[in-house]
């Protein structure tokens, strides 16, 4: 079953060229799917659209069965909670330590400190990260405030995971290594469409690839 679903999409900034241009695809649930292309190919955009940060000019883009463009504003919050982003530079809070950058999207819809702390705990044990928690980011490795990254996007259980050039400041060990985590969730049933140019490592890892060049999709390979 579909879980994302681009029918004939455009997107234009500000009038100008079109970074997206008829854009059609779907990806069913618990799909792993990487997203590559040179820059300024179109991922990012891509990405935005999903998270409701942008619109799109022209088509449909269905998630969940819901139709993003006749969303209301009102509903993206609570669309978006739905969804879990990663970002390559993560986003983490300095001044918070690891705890609290993980519990930030729960303290922020309101859920109960105590079940709030099972979850963050649930999170960071995923990525390995349990012992750390009461560390500052900056007292961490680049991998594992990427991992902080990761366990604040899973920890509201999204069903959609999306990541922005994840790995995209790690050496390749730790990329592998955050590839993996990546895997593991989408193994027990989370959806994953993960936007990366290193394509030395999607090719290793034979999910689907879908390629953009210039706003469109030239190729779309299934997973081997
Ligand atoms: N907010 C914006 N305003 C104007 N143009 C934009 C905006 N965001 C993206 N673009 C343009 O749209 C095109 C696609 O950009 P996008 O960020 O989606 O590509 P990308 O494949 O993610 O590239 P990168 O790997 O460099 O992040 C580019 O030409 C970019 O300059």
């Amino acid at each position: 079953m579909a879980i994302i679903t681009f029918e004939h999409v455009g997107k234009r900034y500000g009038g100008r060229y079109e970074a997206l241009a008829d854009l059609n695809f779907t990806i069913d649930a618990g799909e792993m799917v990487f997203l590559t292309g040179h820059s300024g190919a179109g991922k990012s955009s891509v990405l935005k659209l999903l998270t409701c940060l942008e619109r799109p000019s022209r088509g449909r883009i269905i998630v969940g069965g819901r139709d993003l463009a006749s969303m209301r504003a009102a509903r993206i919050p609570f669309y978006r909670r739905q969804i879990g982003v990663v970002f390559q530079d993560h986003q983490l809070l300095f001044d918070r330590n690891v705890f609290d950058n993980v519990a930030m999207p729960l303290m922020i819809q309101g859920m109960h400190p105590r079940d709030a702390a099972r979850r963050v705990r649930a999170a960071l044990d995923k990525v390995g990260l349990l012992h750390r928690e009461r560390a500052l980011p900056i007292e961490l490795s680049g991998g594992e405030q990427q991992r902080v990254g990761i366990a604040r996007a899973v920890v509201n259980k999204p069903a959609l995971l999306l990541a922005d050039e994840p790995t995209g400041n790690l050496d390749p060990q730790l990329s592998a290594d955050i590839m993996r985590l990546f895997e593991d969730f989408n193994r027990i049933g989370t959806t994953v469409l993960l936007a990366s140019h290193d394509l030395a490592l999607i090719a290793r890892l034979r999910h689907r690839i879908m390629k953009l060049r210039d706003g469109r999709l030239i190729s779309d390979r299934e997973a081997s």
